[in-house]
């Protein structure tokens, strides 16, 4: 609450592209390029120094060195720190609003956010040596308890920089798996954010305890006072944890294949009852649950926040025509998600990959939706699921500048624009949905007898039934079924082609 040349003048809201994080942090947030004379125009600051909300509470007990390390990760006051080396200023700041909403989705305050335009990120320090002295500044000013750097950083940057700034750092990847770590449900998705955040951990291991320790008042954990040159007892100390948590690793990574082959027997199940499957996939905070929510009346999570949804949700839905399929909820995406996590995460996403058609969500209100289509697409492509049929559906037409959801349509074939909360474009969106899903393989027309009932219900139920008529010998059936089920109706087939 203290430094005055950086507040917002008159309250004026900024920027489109800041629209999220302000709805994010119920407070307006400021970002003015150059308004202190001190600093060098390169730099951009964030004025931002209201109370905002905060989530506290939130740690468990803990039970090994793995949580302790990450426990220490537990963000409070944060002050944000960007180095912009390609792109336009709109889009470094784009970024650094995405890192104010996810270290809000952490649960963290944010005080403060600084850009510096720089080739590239200085080896040592991420940003230069003077500007982290001006950052150690706006530490003491704020009272911030910890830097967030919008990359992912070295285990050395990590380590000078806090030297630097004398609070804890950390940067996007550490960021990302804290709320992945707070928001994972499911045995198997808690596996996964452990298992990634312990190769996370691994090698940056020495540097959390050497500089938590200095923290401390230097060695104050005893374990690592000796700092890096000395052999002592706490360098063996760190090589036992690191055996620890490669052992556990190890572990973990065999109980993740084994509840994977859980799921691949439930998707099999669902393969052999030839129910076909959408996914809905996008951008973190797209809409996607909220679609789910709309398309199949089911409750699931819908959070302003990044990453409401780390499990997947399976839900039953029929087209209108009442063909049953199935709709799956799955993870956001967000850009430069960490590659291991990627891997990590590549079982939740799976249900991507195998699905008949992806719904890929997106944002039609947020500034830069195409770089969302765009992110979602790499990170499909990464799971191979390039040959899936998608339907792009433009989210949040009620909330979105109708310029830009006609620039998204004509750039986007085949793209529909809706809107989860008000229903706009849903009946056209389920229209659409009927139309891309794959037909099953076999049309015919049978006369089914009435104590044969199940096999009308199935075929509704499985395939597609274009007429059904009651007559004196039983239903006359005209559908489309997949072959199992026709193999089934055999004896009662009176006319059948294959499509
Ligand atoms: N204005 C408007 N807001 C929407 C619409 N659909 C969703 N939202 C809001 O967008 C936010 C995110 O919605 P979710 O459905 O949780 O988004 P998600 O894609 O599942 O997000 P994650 O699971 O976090 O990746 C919530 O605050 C919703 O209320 C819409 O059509 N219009
Ligand atoms: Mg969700």
């Amino acid at each position: 609450m203290t430094s005055s040349s950086s507040l917002p003048q008159n309250g004026q809201r900024t920027a489109e592209s800041y629209r999220r994080a302000d709805a994010l942090m119920e407070e307006d947030v400021a970002w003015t390029p150059g308004t202190d004379g001190e600093r060098d125009g390169d730099q951009y600051d964030r004025a931002e120094r209201a109370a905002l909300r905060r989530v506290a509470g939130l740690s468990t007990e803990l039970q090994d060195i793995t949580e302790v390390e990450y426990r220490q990760l537990r963000l409070e006051r944060v002050v944000l720190v960007g180095v912009w080396t390609s792109g336009t200023a709109q889009d470094a700041e784009n970024s650094l609003a995405e890192l104010a909403a996810l270290a809000e989705t952490a649960g963290a305050v944010v005080l403060d956010g600084v850009i510096q335009r720089r080739d590239k990120p200085d080896p040592a320090t991420y940003i230069g040596s003077g500007k982290a002295q001006e950052l150690r500044d706006i530490v003491l000013e704020t009272a911030a308890d910890t830097v967030v750097c919008d990359g992912e950083l070295s285990p050395g940057q990590l380590i000078h920089l806090e030297d630097v700034v004398k609070v804890k750092v950390v940067d996007r990847t550490a960021l990302i798996l804290d709320i992945f770590a707070q928001h994972a449900k499911s045995r198997e998705g808690k596996a996964q954010v452990a298992l990634a955040q312990m190769q996370y951990m691994l090698p940056r291991l020495r540097g959390w305890g050497q500089s938590l320790s200095r923290q401390m008042g230097g060695g104050g954990s005893g374990s690592s006072g000796g700092g890096m040159a000395t052999r002592g007892p706490g360098e063996t100390k760190i090589e036992t944890d690191r055996r620890r948590i490669r052992e556990k690793m190890a572990k973990m990574r065999r109980e993740i294949a084994d509840m994977k082959t859980g799921r691949e027997i439930k998707r099999q199940e669902r393969r052999r009852n030839k129910v076909p499957s959408v996914a809905i996939a996008g951008y973190t905070n797209a809409g996607k649950s909220s679609l789910l929510n709309r398309l199949t009346g089911a409750g699931v999570l819908v959070e302003n926040a990044l990453f409401a949804t780390l499990d997947p949700t399976v839900r039953r839905a029929e087209t209108p025509g009442g063909r049953a399929y199935t709709l799956a909820d799955t993870v956001g995406f967000v850009r430069h998600l960490p590659h291991h996590l990627v891997e990590a995460f590549r079982s939740t996403m799976e249900e991507v990959g195998d699905a008949d058609l992806i719904l890929h969500v997106v944002d039609g209100s947020h500034p830069a939706p195409e770089e969302q289509l765009a992110a979602v697409r790499e990170v499909i492509r990464d799971v191979g699921a390039t040959d899936v049929p998608e339907i792009v559906v433009v989210n949040k037409a009620d909330a979105a500048d109708p310029l830009v959801l006609a620039r998204l349509l004509r750039a986007e074939k085949g793209a529909v624009a809706v809107s989860a909360r008000t229903g706009r474009g849903i009946g056209e969106l389920l229209e659409l949905i009927d139309e891309k899903l794959p037909r099953p393989g076999v049309e015919l027309a049978a006369l089914v007898p009435y104590t044969r009932g199940d096999l009308v219900s199935r075929a509704h139920a499985e395939g597609e039934v274009l007429s059904e008529e009651h007559t004196g010998g039983g239903t006359l059936l005209k559908a489309r079924v997949h072959a199992e089920l026709a193999a089934e109706l055999g004896a009662y087939v009176t006319a059948q082609a294959r499509g």
